[in-house]
């Protein structure tokens, strides 16, 4: 079923993050008792909000930068976000009550083998840095009197250093497979990361019931799979 723009005024959105975090995210979502409509798992189709088996429940699926944005303004009052990207907004109006457990990773610095072997850390001042993160990176480094300048890439960041656009990177890293194949290493984390139920602030007061409701259910899960 089509979204109409007419409907939905009153409803519940919960945004979820396209891409590899999807993936994890549906099981849960699904345990949660909440199935969107068909049109969610057709490849083919455009559409960006979905009707579920709750009818006071919609689903929108946004890039994963989004989620926390459109959960911050209100426009979806729940959402699923890795800490990396919470970290990087730090909206006020963005809770993160319950970690999911899923989209395990770190954010870390590296640079190439070569000025490893060569490096130290202690004696950094300024450094130039290519990274989808300018604001934590920033942060990160300027706690230790270290000036960062970061060059924001949205991907691929790993090709930086080789073409000379910068002499180390700040990127998520998982197997750690990305930066041996771009003859990058590890040199030190900044963060761990994993994702995490969002809330609008705003909306835990305002509609506290159907909030608390959801996040129990979504924390029942998620001990369910601990255990
Ligand atoms: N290698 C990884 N292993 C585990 N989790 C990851 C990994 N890379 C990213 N993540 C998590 O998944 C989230 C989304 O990453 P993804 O790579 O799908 O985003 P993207 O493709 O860059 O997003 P978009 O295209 O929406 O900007 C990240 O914010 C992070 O929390
Ligand atoms: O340590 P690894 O297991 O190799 O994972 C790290 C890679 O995963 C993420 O990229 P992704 O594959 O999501 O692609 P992207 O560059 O489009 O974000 C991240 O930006 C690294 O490039």
């Amino acid at each position: 079923m089509a979204f109409d723009a007419r409907d939905g005024a009153d409803k519940l959105v919960i945004a979820l993050p396209k891409g590899r975090i999807l993936d994890e995210a549906m099981p849960l979502v699904r345990a949660t008792g909440l199935e969107p409509e068909p049109a969610f798992d057709d490849p083919k189709s455009r559409q960006l909000r979905f009707a579920t088996n709750h009818p006071g429940v919609d689903i929108i699926r946004v890039r994963s930068f989004d989620v926390a944005t459109f959960v911050a303004f209100g426009a979806a009052h729940l959402g699923i976000a890795g800490n990396d990207v919470i970290m990087e907004f730090n909206y006020p109006e963005l809770q993160a009550p319950l970690d999911l457990g899923i989209g395990a990773c770190r954010l870390a610095v590296a640079e190439s083998v070569a000025l490893h072997a060569q490096d130290d850390p202690v004696r950094w001042s300024h450094i130039r840095v290519a990274t989808k993160y300018p604001e934590i990176t920033r942060a990160h480094f300027a706690a230790r009197g270290v000036q960062a300048e970061c060059i924001k890439l949205n991907g691929a960041m790993e090709l930086a250093p080789a073409l000379g656009l910068c002499r180390r990177i700040v990127d998520l890293v998982s197997t750690g497979s990305t930066l041996r194949a771009n003859g990058l290493v590890e040199v030190e984390t900044i963060a761990h990361v994993t994702s995490r139920l969002v809330v609008n602030r705003t909306a835990m007061k305002v509609r506290s019931r159907e909030m608390a409701l959801w996040i129990d259910r979504f924390r029942e899960v998620c001990h369910a799979r601990a255990a």
